[in-house]
């Protein structure tokens, strides 16, 4: 996507010295855009678990290049092996990081050790392209969801979306924003709710911060103004991504997704979700008992980060001295309330036969 013009992904390879691994550091978004510059494992590492990379696909594509930049320094199987475990236990809910460094190890236990850097290059390289196409069949599959309410009447089509799932959380175009963007870029009208997604605030700091760079009309939210509006008549859908789908079409999302699926189902609002097929886990069948739920610094539900009235960015304590804070990052939504899914192969219901019906070399 573009900044100022000048055409981006989440994460490449630096062009002058054809190693190096560039990021945005996503804790620095809205405030300033900063690059970062990544070169060792231990870096790779330590940007996925404090989130200066997040996304469930953008994770997956900047642990493979973590694996690249390991292995420069050493090749040897079990260094490899030692290095592909730490990147892939940086998170634990995004399934795409654990498919990621699987699909790496696949190549490169059969790649003869003196050409294992190039040949993790270039398939972190594919992953990330792989990703953008995805995504992009993505954005045209959710189009059509979108054409469909506006043409059945004039005004804007509103779609509320939770979190982060656009073209920073994933290597371009993003998930659930994707059929926006194109939609937008199509002249639909369309306007968005974004909730601000606390504790993180990926919303109201990153969502709200792409959507107005494309120049796409939205309006943050707090994050328990969705049920209202909806009962309003002021949401048309919702759109959201997804850290890992069950075989059976359980979805696992950014804390608070499932209280929006249960609000959107009491007020018949079509509840969709965008994901690319490298988020599905075919291991699993029931998301609250199986799939794991990253328990985060409670840090991050006491203090705040925002910019002052001076321009500087600061973090400010919300709650009193000694309050103790839980901070589960994650929440599952059953698929009995997905209205459908969005992949790159087409819409589906949220069930094993949908998803079989789409991805059936998985049956
Ligand atoms: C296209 S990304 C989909 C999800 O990864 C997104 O909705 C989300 O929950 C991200 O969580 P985060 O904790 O910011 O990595």
């Amino acid at each position: 996507m573009k900044i100022d013009n000048v055409s981006y992904r989440s994460v490449w390879v630096d062009a002058d010295d054809g190693w190096s691994v560039h990021i945005f550091d996503q804790t620095r978004l809205p405030w300033s855009l900063d690059i970062l510059r990544l070169t060792g494992r231990d870096q790779v590492a330590h940007a996925i678990r404090t989130m200066q990379v997040r996304g469930a696909p953008l994770i997956g594509a900047v642990a493979a290049y973590g694996l690249a930049l390991a292995l420069r320094h050493d090749s040897s199987d079990a260094a490899m092996e030692r290095d592909a475990a730490l990147l892939a236990a940086t998170r634990p809910t995004a399934v795409n990081l654990a498919w990621a460094i699987r699909r790496m190890l696949t190549r490169l236990r059969t790649t003869p050790q003196a050409d294992r850097v190039a040949a993790a290059y270039d398939e972190a390289g594919r992953i990330c392209d792989e990703d953008v196409i995805q995504n992009e069949a993505i954005g045209r599959q959710g189009l059509e969801l979108i054409g469909e309410i506006a043409a059945r009447r004039p005004g804007p089509v509103n779609i509320l979306t939770h979190c982060n799932a656009g073209w920073i959380a994933t290597v371009d175009w993003g998930t659930a924003l994707a059929p926006i963007y194109m939609a937008h870029d199509r002249g639909i009208d369309v306007h968005v709710w974004v909730d601000e997604t606390r504790p993180r605030n990926q919303g109201a700091s990153l969502t709200a911060w792409e959507l107005g760079s494309h120049g796409v009309k939205h309006t943050v939210i707090a994050d328990n103004a969705g049920g209202h509006l909806m009962q309003h008549g002021q949401v048309d859908l919702v759109i959201v991504g997804t850290d890992r789908v069950t075989r059976t079409g359980d979805v696992a999302n950014k804390i608070g997704t499932y209280l929006k699926a249960l609000a959107a189902r009491d007020n018949n609002v079509p509840f969709w979700v965008a994901l690319p097929s490298t988020t599905i886990d075919w291991t699993i069948s029931d998301g609250v008992s199986e799939i794991p739920i990253e328990e985060r610094d409670g840090r991050e539900v006491t203090h705040i980060q925002g910019r002052d009235a001076e321009g500087r960015v600061t973090g400010v304590q919300l709650v009193p001295d000694g309050s103790p804070a839980a901070n589960p990052a994650f929440d599952v939504t059953p698929a009995r309330l997905v209205t459908g899914l969005i992949t790159e192969r087409g819409r589906c219901p949220a069930t094993a036969d949908g998803l079989c019906d789409l991805f059936p070399e998985y049956v």
